[in-house]
């Protein structure tokens, strides 16, 4: 059985210490550098005490040769620095959690983050589809380079790609609101983030389309409808650690019902390992996904307002971040796609 040498950069953070929990169940992966920024020098044990087999190995410093000489490499670092990291490793699989290759349109990216466009990679969304009888998988089968999609846009694209894809909805007046744990802004200290302000209390931010997220939804809906689609987006704060529930509604088609929809995303995700349409009457619970590289997803159809409604449920460090970025290692590699990754949460 063939073995691949594995480093993660970030390793201290939520993302970098997420993969590395589920690279330690994976069968076919050693662990090989773990870097660092600030906290290079440390035990990773004192950082991530969660980590007990790792507990002792010291995080160096995030450079290209401390890197090199890996077969993959796992970027978790702050947008902005992945570029110049990635194009020193030319012989490597690169896995970039962060968001520099995630959008194909320069003028968006340079609108919402404010900095010069670095390109785009295979976006590692594998269960997308991205056209009536097409899904992302494809772009992700032996690439060398992988963008890992934003927390929300996993969860929100799944959501209603299907529908796109099928011509159920029509591209306008879609409307997306979605809550996430407070792990999705990463473990740096933010004053609005104190525990007295989080516990007990949700609150919106990014609101009236200028969240960055926005245009990476809109990238992966206009993909699947074949035409552009614009999205009004609202993301809040929820008093939890990680999960992301949305809820995700556009205008049917004349004369869609219940059983077309359901139809359409069980042809859609039928035959998939981790995203599943409930039976009805059932709904997604960030509970319920915890811990788990799972996609719950429910549909539902508003007679009163002609409206499809559809609600996903996922960890965002799980199938967010890590459990998307090790997935899509799998498919670059060849390896069994669903290798080294949980179907089980972990409750209450
Ligand atoms: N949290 C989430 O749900 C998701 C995060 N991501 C992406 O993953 C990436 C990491 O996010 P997250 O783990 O949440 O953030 P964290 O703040 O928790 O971790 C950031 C990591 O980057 C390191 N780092 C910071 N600055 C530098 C630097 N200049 N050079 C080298 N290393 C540095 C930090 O090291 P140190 O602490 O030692 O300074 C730490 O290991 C981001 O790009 C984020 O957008 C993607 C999807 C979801
Ligand atoms: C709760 C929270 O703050 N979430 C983060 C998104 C996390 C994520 O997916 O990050 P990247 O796109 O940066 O990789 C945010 O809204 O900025």
């Amino acid at each position: 059985m063939q073995v691949f040498s594995v480093a993660v950069a970030g390793a201290s953070g939520y993302a970098g210490g997420e993969i590395l929990r589920l690279l330690l169940a994976h069968p076919q992966v050693r662990i090989g550098a773990l870097t660092a920024g600030s906290s290079t020098g440390s035990r990773l044990g004192d950082l991530q005490p969660h980590l007990a087999p790792l507990a002792d190995v010291v995080l160096q410093e995030t450079t290209p040769p401390v890197l090199a000489g890996h077969d993959v490499v796992f970027l978790a670092l702050p947008h902005g620095t992945s570029a110049a990291v990635a194009e020193q490793l030319p012989d490597t699989v690169v896995i970039d959690a962060g968001a520099d290759f995630r959008l194909t349109d320069a003028a968006a990216w340079e609108q919402f983050y404010g900095s010069p466009h670095a390109g785009s990679w295979p976006y590692g969304l594998p269960e997308l589809p991205t056209g009536p009888d097409t899904q992302q998988r494809a772009a992700l089968q032996g690439a060398r380079r992988i963008a890992v999609p934003g927390c929300y846009p996993t969860g929100t694209s799944l959501a209603l790609a299907p529908a796109f894809a099928a011509g159920l909805v029509a591209p306008r007046d879609v409307v997306i609101v979605a809550a996430s744990g407070t792990s999705g802004a990463g473990k740096s200290l933010k004053p609005h983030l104190l525990g007295a302000e989080v516990m007990g209390s949700m609150s919106p931010y990014g609101v009236g389309g200028v969240h960055r997220h926005t245009p990476e939804i809109e990238q992966n809906l206009s993909l699947a409808a074949g035409q552009p689609v614009s999205v009004s987006f609202t993301p809040t704060l929820a008093p939890m650690p990680r999960g992301i529930l949305a809820t995700c509604s556009a205008p049917l088609a004349d004369g869609v019902g219940l059983a077309q929809v359901r139809e359409v995303y069980e042809k859609a995700y039928g035959s998939e390992a981790f995203v599943h349409l409930l039976p009805e009457g059932q709904w997604p619970t960030s509970g319920a996904v915890l811990g788990s590289n799972n996609v719950q997803l429910q549909v539902a159809v508003d007679d009163r307002v002609g409206r499809l409604v559809v609600i996903s449920a996922i960890d965002n460090l799980t199938k967010g971040t890590a459990g998307g970025a090790v997935q899509s290692m799998n498919l670059a590699l060849g390896l069994e796609e669903t290798l080294g990754l949980p179907t089980t949460g972990v409750a209450p």
